[in-house]
Order: C-alpha cells, then sequence, then structure tokens
C-alpha cells in the first residue's frame, strides 16, 4: 500500500531525523514503479505543506485528546491529499487513511474519520492576523516572516514565501569539458534554460547513464549563478573552502575545461569523500579534495580565487529540502554568524594581490550576508567590493546571496 509505505517515510524524516532527499535516494525503489511519481509528490508536498494541513485538521480536534505521532501524520498527510490532489476523491483519501489508522493503531481508525469528514465539509481555516496567515499559508514559522518583511518588505517576503514552497524542477549542468550541446539536445528530457544549466524531466536521474558517465551533473540553476559569478579562468589556482559535496567545484573545474588547479576543502571526512566520488565520475584530474577546517589555513598558499561557500541556515533552499522547515528554530538562525566571519577571514589570507574572493550563502538573513561584507570591508582595507547580489528564489532555482571582492594591495607578507 503506498500511502502507508509514505506515512513511515514522512515518520523517518519527522522523528527519526531522516534526510528527505537520502531517505527517498535509498528507500524509493520499495514502490512499484508506477507508484513512484505520486508517492515522492505525497512525500515531499505533505513535508512542504505541514503546519498548514496540520492547522487545518488540529482546529477539529479536541485539544485535550492525546494523538498518537504516527496518526498526526497520518492526518496530515490525508489533508495534503484532499486540498492539494484534485484528481483523488476525498472519500477515497478518507476511506485508505482510517484503513491504514486500524493497522496503526487501531482504536484511531474512529477519529481518523471523524477529524476527515470534518475537513471534508470545512477545509478552511478562520480570520488570522496578515503575518500569522502568511506563515500558515507557506508552513513557515512566524518569527522568520516577520524577519524577513524587516529585512526585505512585505512584498518581496510573500515571493520568497510562496517560492520556498514550490515544487521545484530538477535541474542539470552540461559537462563542458566532454559533452556538446547538440549533444544534450538529442536527449529529448532536456529543456535549455541557459547553456550549461538545462531542466531534466526524464526521471530516476541516478540511472541515466549520462550521468554515470559523468555527462551531466546535477546542478540548481541559482547555484550555478555563483560560479559565473565567482568566473574562474584557464590556468588559475583557485580554493574552494566549504566544498562538499562539490557541486560548485565541479563546475568551476568544466568551467576552466581541466587546465588549472583547484583545492576543494571540507571540515568533515565523510563530505570530503563525496567529492572525491564526483572527481571520479567526472575524471577531473584537476581537483584535490582534502579535509581541513577553514577557519585555519596556516600553511596554504595564494590563490587567483578564493570561494568561501560557507554553511548557513540555508533559507533559500527550503523548497528543494522541506525538512529544514520542521526543525528551525529562531535560536539557530545566528548561530553560523561566528564561524561563517572566521571562514571568511581566513579565505582573505590566501587571496592573491588583484584576486577575486567570493563570499556566498543560501540563505536570505542579511546578518549571515551584507552584515558579514560590511564588517569584513571595515576591518579590511586592503579589499574592495566589485560586485553584490541576492538570487532570490523563484520557481525554478533556490536563492542564494553572494558577494566579490578584490584584493588591491599587497600586503601579503603581514598576513602570512
Ligand atoms: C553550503 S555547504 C557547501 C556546498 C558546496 N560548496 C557545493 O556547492 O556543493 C557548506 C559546507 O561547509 C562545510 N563546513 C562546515 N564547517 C566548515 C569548516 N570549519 N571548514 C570547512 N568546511 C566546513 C560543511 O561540511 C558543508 O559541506
Amino acid at each position: 500500500m503506498v500511502r502507508k509505505w509514505i506515512l513511515n517515510a514522512l515518520y523517518a524524516v519527522i522523528f527519526e531525523h531522516a534526510y528527505s532527499n537520502l531517505y527517498l535516494k535509498q528507500n524509493l525503489h520499495q514502490v512499484k514503479e508506477k507508484d513512484r511519481k505520486l508517492a515522492t509528490q505525497i512525500f515531499y508536498g505533505t513535508l512542504q505543506n505541514y503546519r498548514y494541513c496540520e492547522a487545518i485538521w488540529k482546529q477539529h480536534a479536541n485539544t485535550k485528546q492525546k494523538v498518537p505521532l504516527k496518526i498526526k501524520i497520518l492526518l496530515t498527510m490525508s489533508v495534503y491529499q484532499m486540498l492539494f490532489l484534485k484528481k483523488v476523491p476525498s472519500y477515497a483519501i478518507i476511506d485508505e487513511a482510517v484503513e491504514i489508522a486500524k493497522q496503526t493503531k487501531v482504536h484511531t481508525a474512529g477519529f481518523v474519520n471523524a477529524i476527515l469528514r470534518k475537513v471534508e465539509k470545512d477545509p478552511s481555516l478562520p480570520e488570522q492576523d496578515p503575518q500569522h496567515s502568511l506563515a500558515l499559508r507557506y508552513s513557515l514559522p512566524d518569527w522568520l516572516i516577520k524577519m524577513w518583511i524587516h529585512q526585505y518588505g512585505e512584498q518581496k517576503t510573500e515571493e520568497i514565501a510562496k517560492a520556498s514552497n514550490a515544487s521545484l524542477p530538477l535541474s542539470i549542468r552540461r559537462n563542458l569539458i566532454d559533452t556538446s550541446e547538440d549533444e544534450i539536445r538529442s536527449l529529448s528530457v532536456m529543456e535549455l534554460l541557459q547553456d550549461p544549466i538545462y531542466l531534466y524531466s526524464g526521471g530516476a536521474i541516478y540511472e541515466n547513464p549520462y550521468y554515470s558517465q559523468g555527462k551531466i551533473s546535477i546542478q540548481d540553476a541559482g547555484a550555478y549563478e555563483i560560479v559565473r559569478f565567482l568566473d574562474p579562468q584557464k590556468e588559475e589556482r583557485i580554493l574552494d573552502t566549504c566544498a562538499a559535496p562539490g557541486t560548485k567545484t565541479m563546475a568551476i573545474a568544466e568551467r576552466i575545461e581541466g587546465i588549472g588547479e583547484i583545492t576543494a576543502l571540507d571540515l568533515h571526512a565523510h563530505r570530503v569523500q563525496l567529492i572525491e566520488n564526483d572527481i571520479e565520475r567526472l575524471h577531473l584530474h584537476n581537483v584535490i579534495a582534502q579535509q581541513q577546517d577553514a577557519s585555519d589555513l596556516e600553511g596554504f598558499g595564494l590563490y587567483d580565487r578564493v570561494l568561501c561557500d560557507v554553511p548557513c541556515s540555508g533559507y533559500g533552499t527550503l523548497s528543494r529540502k522541506p525538512d529544514i522547515k520542521l526543525e528551525m528554530k529562531p535560536e539557530d538562525m545566528d548561530s553560523l554568524i561566528p564561524l561563517q566571519y572566521k571562514i571568511l577571514e581566513e579565505g582573505a589570507k590566501h587571496v592573491k594581490y588583484d584576486g577575486i574572493l567570493v563570499y556566498s550563502t543560501c540563505t536570505l538573513n542579511k546578518k549571515e550576508n551584507e552584515k558579514q561584507i560590511e564588517r569584513f570591508l571595515k576591518a579590511h582595507n586592503d579589499f574592495e567590493k566589485v560586485d553584490e547580489k541576492t538570487l532570490f528564489p523563484t520557481s525554478i532555482h533556490n536563492g542564494f546571496y553572494m558577494a566579490k571582492l578584490k584584493r588591491k594591495e599587497d600586503v601579503h607578507e603581514k598576513h602570512l
């Protein structure tokens, strides 16, 4: 029964903290091929709309009644289907939910039936304060909406919130070294966004021989903008300080057609392994992966370009990683700021005269973005800002912030 499988998958993500994309990658094969698309849609759709769907059934429940965790998820995923899957009639969704409740906690079947019948009759939420209702509509926490309104204004916040809930298409990057545009076009599953980025609609990408042969890689179109922004050139020495899983590293290597030298670092050994796997899959010989804390780069030399794609709160990637929405807490929001700044300062020491330093995040929080750069520039008058961009999320790509700094004085002896 596909819906029972989805219930267990959601339980693993919500209460056992499995990563949604990894869980699907490892377990979706248990679902019959014909049901995989639907299973994926209900799984991600429920995660994305969790707060909203939960609020809808909860208004019909007695607040004193103790509801088992799995039954809460069952109700929430059923409400998601009733509201968002127009092709499946409500009675079929309710019947199946009652059947699953009987198999899971038999005494809850009547409760599940009663609540879902009430939702069927009245699926709306009462009038709320506008900020709270915006947060609920897009299943985001109230404090995040408040912060975005404060930092980006009301209209932008509505756009960000909407995009954070979109079902993004999968996009891929053509390998610029050995895969021509014609070869990519011959695959009818590709639609051009901006070469080398294409939309992919060909189903399980990991099973596509183009993927295993290293001709294509998964790449968010917004993330690739950071690579264009870094603008790596052939024969340069490039340092990527927070590189795993290596998507941008590989895109840089392909952009310079394997001519030049890239050092890719990451703090965690298991994540360095991910970079190494891609070096092998893409047959790249000019990338060195190394486990290293980027807040201490003593002994590293000077580079033409340094990319600090720092760890961040990830609020630009909520549509592709809806699990973040379930776990985000206001106290976590700014916790990475000191580490980000340390990585930026350390990376800066290894930029050669006239060289380029790019600082980037996949979040929308000015304290992790613009404010970091303002503070850095005040403390380092040997750098100047040459460009800065916030790429807001859309229904095609994630959201990012990027700043490009140039070293303008030859003061390395002072630093190294
Ligand atoms: C935003 S992700 C990088 C994504 C990567 N650039 C890409 O495009 O695939 C941030 C990375 O920083 C790594 N990280 C966290 N703290 C670090 C540190 N002190 N030094 C180096 N890497 C660190 C994390 O393990 C994570 O892989």
